[in-house]
C-alpha cells in the first residue's frame, strides 16, 4: 500500500504516503459488519452466558467503502522526497537526544504522564503473560460469523499452560482521576478536517478497503471507548488507510509527515489485536536475569529520541486505558535502574529508543520472544542518526519473531534507499 504524497495545506502541512509491502489476500475487514463477539465467547453455543455478552450494536449495512478520496490503488512509490526536516546533528547519547529543533506533534497537549501515580491503575503487574495465559489461535476460534479481518500469523501457534486463556478484551472499571489526567486536557488544535481532501495512494494486492469512520471496522470496547474519550471523531488520512491493513494483518511501509496522528495509527490496530488475543505464556528466560524478572513485551516500538518516544508512551496510555495492557517506555539519558524498576511492573507493549533498549537487551532484563508486533517509527531519522547497528541487533539477533511471524510496520517521512533496503529485510512479501 502506498499513500501518494501531496502538500495541500497551510500550516501545519502534511505530506503521506503508505506502502503495504505484503500481498496477503483476505477480504476487506468490515465488509461483513457483525455484532462483535469477544474472543472467549466465540464458538459458543447460543444461549450461552449471558452475563457477557458483548455489548456491541449491530452495525449498518453501509459503514465501509464510500468514497474513497484520492485512492489511486497505483503503484508503490519509491521517490518521494517531500517534506524532509532538518535535524541538528547528533553528538555524544543519542537516544538522549531531544529534538529540540524538531516541531513534533504539533499542538500535542501539556500531559507529561510519567508520574507514577499515572499508572496506579494498570492492574497486570506481571511480566508479560503469566504461565496460563496464552494467545488464542483466531482462525480456529473465530466464529463463521465473526469479522473477516484477522491476522493469520498466530495461526497454529501452539498454546502454552492448561489453563483457559485470559480475556483482555473487556473494559476494567472506571478510574475518573486517571481519566482525568489522560483525557481531560481538550483537544490538540489541530483541524484534521482540513487533510480531508489529500489524495492518497495505495499499493498492494487485495488491500483492505479504507475507512471513512472508526466505526467502519469492528474492534473491543476498550479501543472504541478510549477513542472516543480522546475524542478523535474521525480518522485521519494515514489512519484511514493504515488502519484496516494492519488489523488485517499485514506489514506496512507507510510515509507520512509528523502531525497526522500516525501514531494512533498504529497504536490502535496493534492493541486491538493485542486485546483479542491477550497475553502469551512467559518463554524461558535465557541469558540475564530469571523469568520472573525479565519481561518479554508482546509489542516494540522503536523511536529515535526520547521525546518521541515518551510522546508515544503517553498515546499509548490513552488506548491502554481499562485494559490490562502495560506500556512501557526505556530511553538514553535517564536512570536505568528506574526504568528496570518500572518494567518489573510488567511490559506488554515497549516503546524504546534503540540505544537503551540495546543496553536492556544486553543485561538480559528484556526478551523479544513474544515480540510479534514491531514498529519502527521515524525509520529515516533512526537511520540518518546512525541507529541501524542497533536496530539490526534488536530485530535480528536476540530472539524476536522472524520476518512473517511477527508483523512489522514502518512509518518514514522519506523513502530512500536505505529505508528501502530495510524494508526488504525486515518485511514480508517484499
Ligand atoms: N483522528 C484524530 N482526531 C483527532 N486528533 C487526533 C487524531 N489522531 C491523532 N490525533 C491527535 O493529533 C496529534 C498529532 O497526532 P500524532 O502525534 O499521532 O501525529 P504523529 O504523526 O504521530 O506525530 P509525530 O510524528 O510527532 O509522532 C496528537 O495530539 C493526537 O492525539
Amino acid at each position: 500500500m502506498s499513500y501518494e504524497s501531496n502538500q495541500n495545506g497551510t500550516g501545519l502541512e502534511q505530506q503521506l504516503a503508505g506502502l503495504d509491502l505484503s500481498a496477503k489476500k483476505e477480504s476487506a475487514p468490515g465488509s461483513n459488519p457483525r455484532v462483535y463477539v469477544p474472543p472467549h465467547l466465540r464458538n459458543q453455543p447460543s444461549g450461552g452466558n449471558s452475563s457477557a455478552k458483548p455489548e456491541y450494536q449491530e452495525r449498518g449495512p453501509s459503514q465501509r467503502g464510500g468514497d474513497r478520496g484520492g485512492y489511486k490503488g497505483g503503484e508503490r512509490r519509491d521517490d518521494y522526497r517531500g517534506g524532509r526536516r532538518e535535524y541538528e546533528s547528533q553528538n555524544g547519547d543519542r537516544d538522549n537526544y531531544r529534538g529540540d529543533n524538531y516541531n513534533s506533534r504539533g499542538g500535542n497537549s501539556n500531559y507529561r504522564g510519567r508520574d507514577s501515580d499515572d499508572r496506579r491503575s494498570y492492574h497486570n503487574n506481571n511480566s508479560s503473560g503469566g504461565g496460563q495465559n496464552r494467545w488464542s489461535d483466531r482462525g480456529a476460534n473465530r466464529d463463521a460469523g465473526a469479522p473477516p479481518p484477522t491476522n493469520t500469523r498466530w495461526s497454529g501457534y501452539s498454546k502454552g499452560g492448561s489453563g483457559q486463556p485470559q480475556d483482555w478484551s473487556t473494559l476494567l472499571p472506571r478510574d475518573e482521576q486517571l481519566e482525568y489526567e489522560l483525557f481531560g486536557i481538550g483537544n490538540t488544535g489541530i483541524n484534521f478536517n482540513k487533510y480531508e481532501d489529500i489524495p492518497v495512494e495505495a499499493s498492494g494486492d487485495d488491500i483492505p478497503e479504507c475507512i471513512n469512520s472508526f466505526d467502519d471496522i469492528q474492534m473491543t470496547e476498550i479501543i472504541t471507548n478510549n477513542i472516543a474519550l480522546a475524542r478523535y471523531d474521525k480518522p485521519t488520512p494515514v489512519q484511514k488507510y493504515a488502519i484496516p491493513v494492519i488489523i488485517s494483518g499485514r506489514d506496512v511501509m507507510a510515509c507520512a509527515q509528523t502531525g497526522s496522528g500516525k501514531t494512533a495509527a498504529f497504536l490502535v490496530p496493534i492493541l486491538n489485536q493485542m486485546y483479542e488475543r491477550g497475553p502469551l505464556p512467559t518463554p524461558p528466560a535465557g541469558r540475564g536475569y530469571p523469568s520472573r524478572k525479565k519481561v518479554f513485551p508482546l509489542g516494540l516500538v522503536l523511536a529515535p529520541t526520547r521525546e518521541l518516544a515518551t510522546q508515544i508512551y503517553d498515546e499509548a496510555k490513552k488506548f491502554a486505558y481499562r485494559s490490562q495492557l502495560r506500556p512501557c517506555v526505556v530511553y538514553g539519558g535517564s536512570n536505568v535502574g528506574d526504568q528496570m524498576r518500572d518494567l518489573d511492573r510488567g511490559c506488554h507493549l515497549l516503546v524504546a529508543t534503540p540505544g537503551r533498549l540495546v543496553d536492556m537487551l544486553e543485561r538480559g532484563k528484556i526478551g523479544l520472544a513474544n515480540c510479534r508486533f514491531l514498529v519502527l517509527d521515524e525509520a529515516d531519522r533512526m537511520l540518518d542518526m546512525g541507529f541501524e547497528p542497533q536496530i539490526r541487533c534488536i530485530v535480528q539477533e536476540n530472539g524476536m519473531p522472524r520476518t512473517g511471524d511477527r508483523q512489522t510496520l514502518m512509518f518514514s517521512a522519506t523513502f530512500p534507499k536505505e529505508i528501502q533496503l530495510l524494508a526488504k529485510e525486515f518485511q514480508r512479501n517484499l
